[in-house]
């Protein structure tokens, strides 16, 4: 991160001048060849695919993107990822919902935004997550899987301008059941955790192939503690759909354009795709061993 750390360096407290300022920081350096520096910083530059896949995944300090429409999973592959890797999951919805709950002096201004559906200003999530990477950086972080960055265009080209994306990961599912993912979350108020009732079962008919995802219920201590995110409502999922249909779509032709772009198809629930993701990356879960050898 150090690179891009030294760039947010003077950040002060997140009004919007100060934002902005970060923001063309953050900008300036996409003409500049920090991007490069800064691969070379962390020791990445050079080493050949092949020879970084014979090394402990948790070395590889990644640096990888998860795109994807709202509901489709992002959040549950990239957590579990991030523990397999050793790398820190840092999702810009968390950092916008933190923010939310501080109160802080953005807090009315995104959440008006937020719960519209639409999305934040590039100077607010950039000044957002260059404070989340430098308190990362401070705390001995290396690498990254980023969730819901970039979402823009603008926000791509920013980001490649100042570090070199190793992999972006664009999860898929049907429309339908997007909707239906998430009317279902549910996050516990106590712990945090991340849960969904929704159970999906549908038919494949006509050569299309059915789909089964089971719920994700709560352990019995979360139970009673379950709230709903605000922007789950059906009114504003369909703006954030069209949202990513709009803005976010074209940075999938963006990274594929630059052959970063791994398109995984989800088949069902996380049962049957997480293997089949692993596979797709060729990486193992030493858990999932663990527990077919027992
Ligand atoms: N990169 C981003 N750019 C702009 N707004 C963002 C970004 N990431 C998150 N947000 C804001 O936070 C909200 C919640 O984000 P997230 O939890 O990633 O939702 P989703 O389930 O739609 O993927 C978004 O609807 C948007 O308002």
């Amino acid at each position: 991160m150090a690179i891009l750390n030294r760039l947010m360096r003077g950040r002060a407290a997140a009004s919007a001048a100060a934002a902005a300022a970060a923001a063309r920081r953050f900008a300036a350096a996409a003409s500049s060849e920090v991007g490069a520096a800064f691969a070379a910083s962390v020791g990445r530059e050079g080493e050949t695919a092949e020879r970084r896949t014979k090394r402990d995944p948790r070395s590889w300090n990644v640096q990888w993107v998860f795109l994807g429409c709202p509901g489709v999973g992002k959040g549950t592959y990239a957590s579990r990822l991030s523990h397999l890797l050793g790398v820190p999951h840092i999702a810009t919805g968390d950092l916008v919902r933190e923010e939310l709950a501080s109160s802080g002096p953005l807090a009315k201004e995104l959440a008006e935004i937020v719960n519209q559906g639409k999305l934040v200003s590039d100077e607010i999530i950039i000044s957002l997550l260059s404070k989340r990477l430098e308190d990362g950086e401070a705390k001995g972080e290396s690498g990254f899987i980023l969730d819901g960055f970039p979402r823009t265009i603008r926000q791509a080209e920013i980001l490649e301008g100042v570090t070199d994306i190793d992999l972006v990961i664009n999860l898929k599912l049907r429309e339908d059941v997007l909707l239906t993912k998430c009317l279902g979350r549910r996050i516990c108020s106590q712990c945090g955790g991340n849960f969904n009732v929704a159970s999906i079962d549908i038919k494949g008919e006509n050569g299309t192939p059915g789909i089964y995802m089971a719920p994700l219920l709560p352990p019995p201590q979360c139970a009673s503690k379950l709230i709903t995110r605000s922007d789950d409502t059906e009114k504003v999922v369909k703006e954030r759909l069209r949202v990513y249909h709009d803005l976010s779509e074209p940075v999938e032709e963006f990274y594929g354009r630059r052959g970063k772009l791994l398109e995984f198809e989800l088949p069902g629930g996380i049962p049957e795709s997480w293997p089949k993701l692993l596979q797709a990356l060729n990486l193992e879960d030493p858990d999932d061993k663990q527990s077919a050898a027992a």
